[in-house]
Formats: structure tokens, C-alpha cells, sequence
């Protein structure tokens, strides 16, 4: 896999609808905001395409240093035409984009290569001209050309990505806990946890992560604002730091840190309020649920509210009340675009022996064609034969083709329905009533179902 980012910012352009536009894709330099005027006004045109305040001093020095240190490649696109007065500058990009690398964890000690993509804004004067399209489409492109075998994203519109192969692959529940009555559990929760210094807990955190992260799968690694966040040095959304953060450790049997939770506390009535996790990370569920414990036992908190719990959640089942457990939302996170068939449904575990022939649409063209997964043997083998025939829909160039079954295909589907199956997030059979899987018969949709399932439902805490 080679990221290397180029030494000089690479341009190019796109004409749209009378419209002349210069495209530059750059990474941050050595130095701070002044050494880096492209990188500053791009983190500007980020705040306003998201509707927050213009950055700080502060804010952009902190957003410039944490994508210098995660490698992001930056995507900046500028008007090339004359700028009428008083209009915001022809310095100040009218789109953005971003990505860098990441590492998905796919179970039984397996991970995967994965290209991240953040920070997708088109000033709303220049909408739909095609700009996010032209952008997708260069990124992708570089993605597949370095060999990544997927793509990432969590989406702020959920119609917005599947048109470009994205498809929905981890789900987060956001639950409340009502803590009038404490938590009682039906097993007694194990270790200990004690009130912690943020500080400390910002340094122990990342190892407490990656022990998590590579235990479960759909996990993304994460980049260092996380650590800033967690100990309340600074709110990234805020653009601020925020003293009303506090931290609780979780000690295993032996009296090792093996979980962590970093909250606030939002007065509801009186002295009594609401407890909000920030982050809760626990490398087994007990620790987890161990730190849910204390959360719900400390005095004046009437409600624990968290926005990524597991849809099937062990700490619900857990509970000698379930119904003191609420769902408030349940939404997906990670959004995935499979870039090289071959290469990562090689790297996925399998539990079951199958050979499958499957037909992929993709109008973007990086994993169309038929593929075989073969199973069977001690080894899994995927193999690209062949391309798949076109379909009128296919010459129409629409971007979500209706899918056809070819001739010798056991199933056929987009490339985004596979994005879902990918970490098992939905059953084959599920895809298939909301006619989005073609198979040869009920034999094939068996395969399928056996072959694409996980024990596991994919978990992703960390969204970017
Ligand atoms: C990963 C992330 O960063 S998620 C954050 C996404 N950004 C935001 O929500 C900020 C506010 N919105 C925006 O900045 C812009 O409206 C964007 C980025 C969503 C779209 O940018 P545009 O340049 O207008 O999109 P573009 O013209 O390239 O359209 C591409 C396709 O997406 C479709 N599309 C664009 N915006 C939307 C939308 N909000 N909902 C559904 N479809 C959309 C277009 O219809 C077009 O479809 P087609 O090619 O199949 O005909």
C-alpha cells in the first residue's frame, strides 16, 4: 500500500454549468497556521460548509497539528472565475474534502486497510454542480490506485453515498439508562473503577483502545483528537476546552486499567441532572458494563445517556429491569465502499464452507464484475473470472443501476449492498425482500446468507 502524499500540491480543474473551477489536493506542512495559508482557509470553508463559528487562533492550530499527524490528504476546490464584490474570496475553497488511513478490524485477529473520508463540504452557491461528485471520484481513484481494498465514511445524510458504492455497515443505538433506582444487574458486575485523573486517563486511553479496537470488529482506529477530547483538554465540535469532563478507570481482577469513561453533567433540576458518556471504552463487555455500574450508582444522576451502544446491547440483557433501558435512535455509523473485492473479502474471517459466484455492479467500475469466493478449501480463495454483461441501464450510466443475474452468477448485487454484508451489519436473506439481492434460488440465498454472516455484530465507536 503507498500513501506517500506528492511533494508539490497536485492541481487540476472542472467546468460546470458556465462555472471554471481549480482543483488542489495537499497535505499540512511543517510549521503552524502561517506556514500553511491553503490549510487554514480550507479548515474556514470545513466550519462554515458545517454551520459552525469561524476557528479560533487556537482552534486552527489544533486542527492543523492533528491532521499533520494522521497524514490527511487535503482536497481544496477554488473558483477560477472572477469574484464578484463583496463575496467570500477566490482564497477561500468553495469545496472540501479529505481523507487518510485507518485500520478496520475485521475479527479472529484479522484487520484490513481502510481509507477514511472526512470533511465533504460544497458551499451551497456551488452545489450540484458536480463538485462532490468530481471529488469522490479523484479520491477514490487514489484510493484503489494505492491499493486500499475499501473505503470509509460516516455520512451526515444517509441519501447522499450510496450512489458511490458507500453502504451502511455498523449500526449504534443512542440509549438513556433511567438511574432513579440505581443499576441492578442479574450477574454481579466484575473488577473496580475508580474517579480518575483526566490527564492520566488521556495517557492510558489509547492503550485501553487499541486492546478494545482489536477485539472487536467493525472497530476503527482512531486519531489523536480522541485523547484531547476524552480528558476535556478540548472539544473538537466546540472548538473549546471544557472543565466539566471527569474520568473513571476500570480495574480488572488482578487490579489492571482495562476500561475507561470520560462524562459530563448537565443539571436537570436542583442538584439532581442527567449524566452524558463522551466515550466509554472497555476491552471486554464486563468491563463495560462494570463502568455502566458506576455511572448509574453515583448519587444526584437521575438518567445515564450514551450515543454509541451496541444495538444489541449485553448491558440491557444484563439488567434485572430492562425497561429502565430506552432506545432513543438507532443509526448507522460506518458507511464502507468496497475499492478491490479480491483483496478484502480475502482478508475477511469466514465460519462456514461455501463457494459462491457473485455479480458486482459498479457504476464507479473499481469492483464490478463476477468474483468467486471459494471457502471450501484451507484457504479462502477469491478470484475475479470475468466482467460482468453490460445492462441499458449500465450505457444510461445511471449511478444505482438496477441489478441483473447473469448467467453461471449465484447471487448479483451493487457494490454498496456488499459494503453492508461485508462485516455481517445485515443478513443476505435481508437484502434480498427489500430486492436488493438477485439470486439463482433458494439454495444460492443459503450460500449466501451462511457464507456473508459474522458472529459478531460489527461495533464501531469512533466516529471521524
Ligand atoms: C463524509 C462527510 O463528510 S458527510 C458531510 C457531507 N456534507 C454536508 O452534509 C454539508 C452540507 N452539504 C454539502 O456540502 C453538499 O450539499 C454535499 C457535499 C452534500 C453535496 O455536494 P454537491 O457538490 O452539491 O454534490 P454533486 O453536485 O456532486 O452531486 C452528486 C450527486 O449527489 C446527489 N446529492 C447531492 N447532495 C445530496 C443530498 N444532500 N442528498 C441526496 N443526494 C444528494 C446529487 O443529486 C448527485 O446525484 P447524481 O450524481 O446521482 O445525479
Amino acid at each position: 500500500m503507498s500513501t506517500t502524499p506528492p511533494q508539490q500540491p497536485c492541481e487540476t480543474s472542472h467546468s460546470a454549468r458556465g462555472n471554471t473551477y481549480t482543483l488542489r489536493r495537499f497535505t499540512v506542512g511543517e510549521g503552524g497556521p502561517e506556514q500553511n495559508p491553503e490549510a487554514v482557509q480550507w479548515n474556514r470553508a470545513v466550519s462554515q460548509g458545517f454551520h459552525d463559528g469561524e476557528p479560533t487562533a487556537e482552534a486552527t492550530e489544533r486542527a492543523l497539528a492533528s491532521m499533520r499527524a494522521a497524514g490527511t490528504r487535503l482536497r481544496s476546490v477554488y473558483t477560477a472565475d472572477p469574484v464578484p464584490p463583496a463575496a467570500l474570496g477566490a482564497e477561500r475553497p468553495v469545496a472540501t474534502f479529505c481523507s487518510w488511513d485507518s485500520q478496520l478490524t475485521l475479527g479472529e485477529g484479522r484487520s484490513v486497510p481502510a481509507w477514511l473520508i472526512s470533511e465533504v463540504t460544497v458551499r451551497p452557491t456551488h452545489a450540484r454542480r458536480g463538485l462532490l461528485r468530481r471529488l469522490m471520484t479523484d479520491d477514490l481513484t487514489e484510493a484503489h490506485r494505492a491499493g486500499f481494498p475499501l473505503a470509509a465514511l460516516t455520512a451526515s445524510e444517509a441519501t447522499i453515498y450510496g450512489r458511490f458504492g458507500f453502504g451502511a455497515a455498523t449500526f449504534n443505538a443512542e440509549v438513556t439508562v433511567d438511574a432513579h433506582t440505581r443499576l441492578n444487574l442479574k450477574a454481579p458486575a466484575v473488577g473496580s473503577v475508580e474517579m480518575a485523573d483526566n490527564a492520566a486517563v488521556a495517557r492510558l486511553a489509547p492503550e485501553i483502545f487499541a486492546r478494545f479496537h482489536e477485539r472487536t470488529a467493525g472497530s476503527l482506529t482512531r486519531t489523536k483528537k480522541w485523547w484531547d477530547l476524552i480528558s476535556g483538554e478540548w472539544n473538537w465540535h466546540k472548538a473549546a476546552p471544557e472543565p466539566d469532563v471527569r474520568t473513571a478507570v476500570h480495574y480488572d481482577g488482578a487490579g489492571e486499567p482495562d476500561g475507561y469513561v470520560s462524562y459530563r453533567f448537565l443539571p436537570t433540576q436542583g442538584y439532581q441532572g442527567t449524566l452524558e458518556v463522551v466515550d466509554l471504552v472497555g476491552v471486554t463487555p464486563q468491563s463495560r458494563i462494570g463502568l455502566w455500574e458506576y455511572l448509574c450508582n453515583l448519587d444526584l444522576v437521575t438518567e445515564v445517556r450514551y450515543k454509541a451502544a451496541q444495538i444489541e446491547d449485553p448491558l440491557m440483557w444484563g439488567m434485572v429491569d430492562m425497561s429502565a433501558y430506552t432506545v432513543r435512535k438507532r443509526y448507522e455509523q460506518v458507511w464502507l465502499r468496497v475499492l478491490d473485492p479480491v483483496a478484502a473479502l480475502t482478508a475477511r474471517p469466514y465460519t462456514s464452507h461455501r463457494r459462491v459466484t457473485l455479480s458486482i455492479v459498479d457504476s464507479m467500475g473499481f469492483a464490478d464484475g463476477i468474483y468467486v469466493i471459494d471457502t471450501t478449501g484451507a484457504r479462502t480463495r477469491v478470484e475475479r473470472t470475468g466482467d460482468r454483461p453490460r445492462t441499458e441501464e449500465d450505457r444510461q450510466g445511471k449511478s444505482l443501476p438496477v441489478v441483473e443475474l447473469p448467467d453461471g452468477a449465484d447471487a448479483a448485487l451493487n457494490v454498496d449492498s456488499l459494503g453492508s454484508l461485508y462485516l455481517g451489519a445485515v443478513k443476505a436473506s435481508t437484502l434480498h425482500d427489500a430486492g436488493l439481492l438477485r439470486v439463482r434460488d433458494a439454495t444460492a440465498l443459503r450460500d449466501v446468507q451462511a457464507l456473508m454472516s459474522t458472529p459478531t455484530e460489527p461495533y464501531c465507536i469512533s466516529p471521524f
